[in-house]
């Protein structure tokens, strides 16, 4: 397969780089950067030297000649491309949050009108495989409520009430330096921000509601003073009581054949470089609390978009991305 990522210069595509490297299908043959445009690929990616030859290019898409098209760029961007590669024929997982959510709905938390919507697909794998197959787009999932509806899944019919407690390294913020990634700003410090209203907590609301549940979801996110990957407190309270044992059995069950989801104990360590999502639970009466951990630059984003692309193009699901965490 020919793929092209579009805006390629940033992290995700960055990382797409890096998983794609090994994946036995895949060649990427366009990387696409406005600002590094004639730049090699390596100028601005130093771990992939060795790797490719490939030189950024504008995002001139009417001239991009691939099957598979990753779009890496900030929500509100990927509109501009996404109808017209699909017209091409080229599938595409959009990695932006621009198709993730109803128009209306998108509109409303992202402040912006939506100039170019079709439905699509919203790509967390062990929940929406059915539709992710054979699909000609799919809307990658937001990297908190990847975690994070993973955590509540199992038993989110059985709860009235669930708060995401989150934890997210810094590289969730992208590559473009701010006061907010500032390294005084965030080394050595943590901070929650956004603690009612962050935009992913539509995202989080609207998976619940796919799983028919009538909980009611709240969020807040925190900044950690790491790179990569988001610890999730997920707190439940149940509609009844649960034993432990009961709940566990539930999570062994309802994830028993998903590849990339590990009932063990949570860390970022464990999950680092990799396309896990490792989670736990322990129980207090009505409340469970699940600890989940992902790495937010894999399973938060390249690597789940990688699954995405092996469920639309009828590839193993597991192709490419069958590789452990790196340890510390
Ligand atoms: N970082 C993370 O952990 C996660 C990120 N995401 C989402 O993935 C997308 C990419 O994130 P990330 O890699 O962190 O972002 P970065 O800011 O690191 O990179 C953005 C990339 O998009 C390009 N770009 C920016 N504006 C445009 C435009 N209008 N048209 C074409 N290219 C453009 C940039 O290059 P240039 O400006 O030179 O063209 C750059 O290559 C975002 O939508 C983000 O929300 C999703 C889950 C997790
Ligand atoms: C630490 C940090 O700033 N994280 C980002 C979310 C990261 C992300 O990728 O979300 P989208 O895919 O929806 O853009 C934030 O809180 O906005």
């Amino acid at each position: 397969m020919k793929v092209a990522i579009i805006g390629a210069s940033g992290y995700t595509g960055g990382e797409l780089f890096r998983l794609l490297h090994v994946h036995p299908r895949a060649e990427i043959v366009c990387a696409t950067s406005r600002q590094l445009a004639g730049k090699p690929v390596t100028s601005r990616h130093p771990h992939l030297t060795g790797f490719t030859d490939l030189t950024f290019t504008n995002p001139e898409i009417s001239s991009i000649d691939v099957d598979v098209a990753f779009l890496a760029v900030p929500h509100t961007a990927a509109m501009a491309y996404a109808p017209s590669m699909v017209e091409q024929g080229i599938k595409v997982v959009d990695l932006s949050a621009d198709y993730r959510l109803p128009k209306d709905v998108f509109e409303k938390v992202y402040g912006v009108p939506h100039t170019a919507y079709f439905p699509a697909p919203y790509g967390l794998c062990e929940l929406h495989r059915e539709q992710c197959k054979n699909a000609s787009f799919v809307a990658n999932p937001g990297c908190f409520p990847t975690g994070a509806t993973l955590a509540a899944a199992p038993l989110a019919e059985r709860a009235h009430t669930i708060i995401y407690d989150s934890k997210s390294g810094v590289s969730g913020m992208g590559d473009n330096a701010s006061e907010g990634s500032h390294y005084p700003n965030v080394g050595d410090n943590f901070i929650a921000y956004k603690w009612t209203s962050h935009r992913h907590l539509a995202e989080m609301r609207q998976e619940i509601g796919f799983l028919k549940s009538g909980a009611k979801a709240y969020f807040t996110p925190h900044l950690l003073p790491v790179n990569r990957g988001i610890l999730t407190t997920a707190h439940i309270l149940l509609n009844e009581p649960m034993e432990q044992r009961e709940v566990e059995r539930l999570y062994h069950d309802y994830y028993k054949d998903e590849p990339f989801v590990r009932y063990q104990r949570p860390s970022l360590n464990s999950v680092r470089g990799s396309n896990f999502c490792d989670l736990m639970v322990e129980v207090s009466e009505e409340r469970v609390v699940v600890v989940s951990a992902i790495d937010n630059l894999v399973k938060g984003a390249s690597g789940q978009a990688i699954q995405n692309m092996n469920l639309m193009c009828g590839f193993s699901e597991t192709e490419g991305l069958w590789s452990p965490a790196i340890l510390p």
